[in-house]
């Protein structure tokens, strides 16, 4: 060994950590990764930065170019950083790795303008959740009205040109934002405040339009990630690879392939490769390992260039034979000089933390990747919602089945996660009453979910009703006989309830209720009714009694309820009836207890 090589513990086997973009939509996630990008190329020497498949590396003398005086080389051994491409929680919890999330770092984007939105919230989650350090861009701080931009500026230099009344407004505004993650249980403040990134998170005010506040952005990524990941970003660069699928996706040429973050070891072209999927994971010989072209060269035919091993942190496309039921989200392990059957335990393992626990009762799911599903699940357990099956994949006839055969009908609902409905799904879920909630947004999907129970708990309530006998007390006024029986017609004055037709009178004279007889007629000045309410003054007909020996005038009587009605209106329909009926029940259900203490419980 030369003196110059660096000694084997530095850079040669730390690994580059990887970075996620989230953030609520329009706050500006796409435009800020471009103009990390887009400075990289500006700022670094041809081939500096690389395009990876479905990510782009940034490395450490780039960083330091784009930074300036805030980032010196030599005190950092991490390689660089690696970005995601496709910003966005959803594709963040696709990224998942064996211990939770495969992101080691995330920057969550904010519109100074707009603060906290739900996605931003819900970003905020599912960092929680998977215990990822991140920081906070507060963007667009140039559309602070009067705002003096520098293009690329560090932040501080920037916020020095700046009017009083211009600072104070951003001041304000960054604030506003620091409130709204303490709200969250975050202690935050502004970057260069913060001495503790591990428990205080750092906001850093950038434009993603004019680049101010970007070498800042990737000073503070860079020092987080040396200072408390340097430990976890060291990886056996030699070692059989480990990563998880991005996406399936097929390619002229290639049939079905995989594009994978690689996070641990190497991958090589002659490796054989186990991939998780929906049934037995997926034992496969590479065939080609593929990454982008540079753009110079787009006018070959393919858009790709073979390389012969790739080590992590990196993505890759990797084209092999019979990779049709690959799972985007499922780990794939290298298997090199190991047992294939070693590792496919590996993978059947990590499949299995995954796996969401499925009740006998509950709703379907499906998302379009493992950690999408993960995610859900979590959301809805936390909403105390029940899954009887989660799965991968569009909405298929054969989910419409299971949520159609539901016993509660409130599970009769699909909840869709990015994904499609299959059009004679779509038909079979209208034939058999099943709904779909479709929505790239988790809460959307359980909120909409939720008013969907509310609705279908109050058109059962008043089904319900509709069919239950509704408790009445009236009474017989006095020289209102207008027929002695068959039937007895007398004028009543209903005291509290509502009296309807053809329900059973009694009265409870004795201990005993006596049932008097049955209401054929409601006449309500001179018209046929079909109830009564509370105050009314109706006549009607009993079929049964004889005034002056059953019944008198005066007589309070009250309509019938069977113990069953009684029990539901009760313990289920008591707020749903007006308050003078609430009394005719209790003062009903009073009346038979004396004499039964356990009468319609
Ligand atoms: N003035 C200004 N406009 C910005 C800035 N960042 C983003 N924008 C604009 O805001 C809009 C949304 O930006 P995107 O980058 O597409 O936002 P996004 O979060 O990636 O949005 P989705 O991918 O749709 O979720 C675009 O019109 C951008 O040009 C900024 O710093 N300053």
């Amino acid at each position: 060994m030369s003196d110059t090589e660096p000694p084997e513990s530095t850079a040669a086997s730390l690994r580059t950590p990887i970075v996620a973009v989230l953030g609520h939509v329009d706050h500006g996630k796409t435009s800020l990764l471009d103009k990390v990008r887009g400075s990289a190329v500006i700022e670094g020497e041809a081939g500096a930065i690389t395009q990876h498949i479905g990510a782009t590396a940034v490395p450490l003398d780039v960083i330091s170019q784009i930074a300036g005086g805030l980032v010196d080389p030599d005190d950092f051994d991490l390689p660089g950083l690696l970005f995601i491409d496709t910003p966005g929680h959803h594709s963040f919890t696709t990224l998942r790795s064996r211990g939770g999330a495969l992101a080691d770092i995330a920057i969550l984007v904010v519109d100074v303008n707009d603060g906290f939105q739900p996605q931003t919230e819900e970003a905020i989650e599912i960092l929680a959740q998977s215990q990822t350090p991140f920081i906070v861009a507060a963007n667009k701080v140039d559309t602070v009205p009067g705002w003096n931009p520098e293009e690329n500026a560090p932040i501080k230099q920037s916020l020095d040109r700046q009017s009083d009344r211009v600072r104070g407004d951003v001041d304000e505004r960054l604030y506003e934002i620091i409130g709204q993650l303490s709200d969250k249980g975050f202690s935050a403040d502004m970057y260069w405040r913060v001495q503790d990134f591990q428990n205080n998170v750092g906001v850093v005010p950038v434009s993603a339009m004019t680049g101010e506040g970007v070498p800042d952005l990737l000073t503070v990524m860079m020092g987080l990630s040396q200072r408390y990941m340097k430990e976890e970003m060291a990886i056996d660069v030699a070692g059989p690879g480990v990563g998880t699928v991005l996406e399936v996706k097929e390619e002229k040429g290639f049939g079905t392939t995989i594009d994978v973050v690689l996070y641990d070891g190497v991958v090589r072209e002659d490796d054989t490769i186990v991939v998780g999927s929906s049934g037995e994971p997926i034992v496969t010989d590479v065939r080609a390992l593929l990454k982008p072209r540079p753009l110079a060269e787009i006018r070959t035919e393919s858009r790709f260039e073979k390389v012969d091993q790739l080590k992590a942190a990196s993505g890759i496309k990797i084209a092999a034979p019979e990779l049709d039921r690959a799972m985007a989200g499922a780990p794939v392990r290298v298997v090199r000089d190991r047992e294939i059957d070693e590792v496919v335990a590996e993978v059947q393992d990590e499949l299995a933390d995954i796996a969401v626990d499925a009740e006998e009762q509950g709703l379907v799911v499906k998302a379009d990747t493992l950690g999408s599903l993960e995610a859900m699940a979590n959301a809805l357990g936390e909403a105390e919602i029940p899954i009887v099956r989660a799965e991968v994949g569009d909405v298929a006839p054969r989910d419409i089945s299971v949520a159609g055969t539901a016993e509660d009908p409130m599970h009769e609902a699909i909840l869709a996660f990015n994904v499609d409905v299959l059009s004679d799904a779509r038909q079979q879920a209208e034939a058999d009453d099943v709904r779909i909630f479709q929505s790239d947004v988790i809460y959307r999907l359980i909120e909409e979910y939720e008013e969907f129970v509310e609705e279908r708990e109050q058109a059962q309530q008043e089904a319900v009703l509709e069919n239950i006998t509704r408790p009445s007390r009236f009474q017989i006024l006095p020289d209102h006989t207008f027929r002695q029986n068959d039937p007895a017609v007398v004028g009543v004055e209903i005291l509290s309830g509502t009296l309807q037709n053809n329900t059973n009178v009694v009265a409870f004279d004795g201990k005993e209720p006596e049932r008097i007889g049955q209401l054929k007629g409601i006449q309500k000045e001179g018209d046929d009714v079909d109830e009564a309410r509370k105050g009314d003054r109706v006549s009607i007909a009993i079929d049964g009694p004889t005034v002056g020996r059953q019944i008198e005038e005066g007589d309070e009587l009250w309509t019938e309820l069977h113990e069953k009605h009684a029990k539901i209106l009760e313990q289920e329909l008591v707020d749903d009836i007006p308050p003078d009926e609430r009394d005719a029940l209790q003062m009903y259900l009073d009346k038979h207890r004396r004499r039964d203490p356990f009468w319609g419980k």
